[in-house]
């Protein structure tokens, strides 16, 4: 695990998690107050977590902690020695590279010899279903497969953990299902630790294992859900059928929005 800056405000190594935050803050200097406040979260290894806020109330910020982008104020951070991969809303890719370079380029950064790049980059675009797309550059690309391609980048970095801040937010609706699908497969294949920032409660609730809520301002984590008995009924021994499974989904669902919107309304307040 990762490496140790000063006590308080640290990366620090420990088994266990894969990302561990304990009594995590940040204060901006030119900001009103702590952004975030006692943070205390431990992801397991290959869990998918998602994260829901309002907006503004720290999960980029959250994140970019995580990736090692920001530095904490105070509390301590554990994360893997390697790092973490990062996936935006905006994929960010070269405009002048085609989809396959772009991936490779991750592969080079990481060390992978030259004449084994093409060949890992095709089996990475095939996994995100984007195989006929090597050649094309960005702007060729629909939205969603500009999104197909970050995340074959993201995993090419290799990292254990995926970060991902609102990647599907900016895609249609039915772009953005057929994208959830995508990830759960890729997820459930690769066995990656994901932590998903969404406003979207459907989102967090299908994509996510653990749905986590954070207050507003300052921002730590308030609530949280356990959706995995929905997702593998029969592990949990749900008894009903699949009606009343989809009911009691619906009702998970209208929870955490009725807890959203408390949370929304009282930073607006
Ligand atoms: N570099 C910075 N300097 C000063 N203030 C910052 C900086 N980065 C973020 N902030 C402030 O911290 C707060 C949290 O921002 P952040 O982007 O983490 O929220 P968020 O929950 O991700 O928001 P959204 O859902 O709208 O993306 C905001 O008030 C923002 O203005």
């Amino acid at each position: 695990m990762s490496t140790s800056t000063t006590p308080a405000a640290g990366r620090t190594a420990a088994p266990g998690p894969a990302i561990r935050l304990e009594g995590l803050t940040k204060t901006f200097a030119e900001a009103d107050g702590p952004v975030l406040a006692d943070v205390d979260l431990a992801v397991e290894p290959g869990q998918f977590v998602a994260l829901l806020g309002a907006s503004g109330c720290g999960k980029s910020t959250l994140l970019n902690i995580v990736a090692g982008l920001e530095e904490p104020t105070d509390g301590t951070l554990t994360v893997p020695d390697e790092g973490a991969a990062l996936m935006f809303q905006d994929a960010a890719l070269f405009p002048w590279l085609t989809a396959r370079r772009n991936v490779e380029l991750a592969l080079e950064l990481r060390g992978v010899p030259r004449a084994e790049r093409a060949g890992r980059a095709r089996e990475l675009l095939e996994l995100v279903r984007l195989p006929h797309a090597e050649h094309k550059r960005p702007h060729e690309l629909s939205g969603g497969m500009r999104q197909r391609v970050a995340l074959a980048r993201a995993l090419a970095q290799e990292r254990e953990v995926l970060l991902m801040d609102e990647p599907f937010s900016a895609l249609d609706a039915i772009t953005r299902d057929l994208l959830h699908e995508e990830l759960l497969r890729i997820w459930r294949a690769t066995g990656r630790t994901i932590v998903f920032i969404t406003h979207n409660v459907g989102e967090a609730v299908r994509l996510g294992e653990r749905v986590l809520l954070m207050s507003s301002r300052p921002g730590r984590i308030v609530e949280e859900w356990d959706t995995r008995p929905w997702k593998d009924p029969d592990a949990y021994g749900f008894e009903g059928n699949a009606q009343s499974l989809d009911e009691t989904l619906g009702e998970l669902t209208r929870t955490i929005t009725g807890r959203l919107r408390e949370e929304i309304s009282r930073h607006a307040a």
